[in-house]
């Protein structure tokens, strides 16, 4: 089913861009005699799609909801995103006609805690939200999958740190209905673009690298943010084990993207201290991966004198192409290049080095191991965080310019059909 699954992959991005451009797909010969459907994976494979909070509610100033360091960094836009507070039930019946198993969607901590603290009061209306949300999926036969953290920390929050005490809110609300739990989407695109490059909110790096911040320091606070990522979503992990797995029989675990940081940080990269360590060591039951592209990365050479950053750590400068040839065909996004092989190889990689863990495709994805699900990103076309409207990952169309009305694209239609149980 590997080779099923990369050509699922490429059948969905090609479907879903080509579609974009010009309504029209064209699937190269060599797959369109491909009989690929679910009866290809095991039984019991989980199909879906993924998506944010902050990049499908809107409803940013509504119902209680307190500012995220997303809402800070972007002046307040977007109020609307894609409206899914209002249209959930309209989306849930989206998913249900496409012959999904699954959504994944994650919860805006600002709108159960809009001060980020359960101290500072916890927003009824927040948790109705989710609640009927949670009740739609499973009314219409699909299964939550649930992230606690999508990158929107609520502002009040800016100061410290109160993750535990949210995700056990979350477990206590949701926990009787929802059996896949993911603490963190994607750690590492948190603390570099939040904190090495500045790109995202909320939009620290150090300031010689002019790169349009207004302060931080490339060298240290990435790692530092990661380094605590990992400590809360460890304390958030054991805080289920002890309290919650029992009685409610969820799984727990992390969506990550894959890079790999060793030798070259040294005394900057934050030490786990003996307990740090033994909570953080196997505080996963599965493990989700993120996957979109592979690049090349070639040895580039760091003058002495240069200050330290995460931005020039790797000693590598990574691109698209090696002597002019691209490593795949171009999506919508600069960065982005069609290479599913790329996501049998990170499979392989983790089944290898990390003892064959479980794993579910979070975001795009692959197989050969023990990969048990698979979510495209994105159900619907959305905010794109940095790229705001401008690049469009859904395999369901959105007219921004009339009221998000929703229409599926050919790969809907593609995904739906594959999907016939
Ligand atoms: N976006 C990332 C990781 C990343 C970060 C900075 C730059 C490139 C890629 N990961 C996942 O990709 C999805 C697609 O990411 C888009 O990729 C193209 C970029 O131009 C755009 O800004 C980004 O949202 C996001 O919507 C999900 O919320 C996120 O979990």
């Amino acid at each position: 089913s590997l080779l099923n699954l990369g050509f699922l992959l490429l059948l969905l991005l090609i479907g879903s861009l080509v579609s974009e451009s010009n309504g029209k797909v064209i699937i190269p010969t060599q797959y369109a005699s491909l009989h690929l459907n679910r009866t290809s994976f095991p039984p019991g494979f989980i199909f879906g799609t993924a998506s944010s909070s902050y990049q499908y509610e809107g409803a940013a100033n509504e119902d209680g909801r307190g500012p995220s360091i997303w809402d800070n960094f972007t002046h307040k836009y977007p109020d609307v995103a894609i409206d899914e507070y209002h249209r959930y039930k309209e989306d849930v019946g989206i998913m249900k006609e496409m012959n999904l198993d699954a959504y994944r969607f994650s919860i805006s901590w600002s709108r159960l805690l809009p001060n980020g603290k359960v101290s500072g009061g916890v927003n009824k209306k927040g948790i109705k939200y989710y609640n009927d949300l949670i009740d739609e999926l499973i009314a219409k036969g699909l299964k939550p999958f649930v992230t606690l953290f999508h990158w929107d920390t609520p502002q009040a929050l800016e100061e410290d740190e109160h993750f535990k005490e949210y995700a056990e809110l979350c477990f206590k609300e949701f926990g009787d209905r929802v059996k896949h739990w993911i603490t963190l989407n994607e750690p590492w695109s948190y603390a570099v673009g939040g904190y090495a490059t500045g790109y995202a909110a909320p939009g620290r790096c150090s300031v010689w690298q002019k790169l349009n911040c207004t302060g931080g320091d490339s060298g240290t606070e990435p790692y530092l943010v990661i380094h605590h990522q990992l400590i809360s979503h460890a304390i958030a992990v054991k805080l289920y084990r002890d309290k919650y797995q029992a009685s409610q029989k969820g799984v727990i675990g992390i969506s990550l993207v894959a890079p790999c940081m060793k030798v070259l940080v040294g005394k900057r990269l934050p030490k786990f201290t003996k307990e740090e360590a033994k909570v953080v060591k196997g505080s996963f039951d599965f493990v989700g991966l993120n996957y979109y592209t592979t690049s090349y990365a070639a040895y580039a050479h760091l003058p002495n004198n240069s200050f330290p950053s995460y931005n020039t750590d790797s000693r590598t400068n990574v691109t698209t192409e090696r002597n002019g040839v691209s490593i795949g065909p171009k999506a919508a996004s600069p960065w982005l290049r069609v290479y599913p092989l790329g996501i049998y190889n990170i499979l392989q990689y983790t089944k290898e080095k990390y003892n064959n863990p479980l794993i579910y495709i979070t975001e795009n994805g692959k197989d050969g191991v023990k990969v048990k699900g698979y979510f495209a990103w994105s159900l619907l076309d959305n905010y794109e965080w940095i790229s705001g409207y401008t690049v469009r990952f859904g395999i369901n169309f959105v007219d921004y310019k009339d009221h998000q009305k929703r229409y599926p694209k050919l790969s809907a239609h593609w995904f739906k059909n594959f999907l016939v149980k």
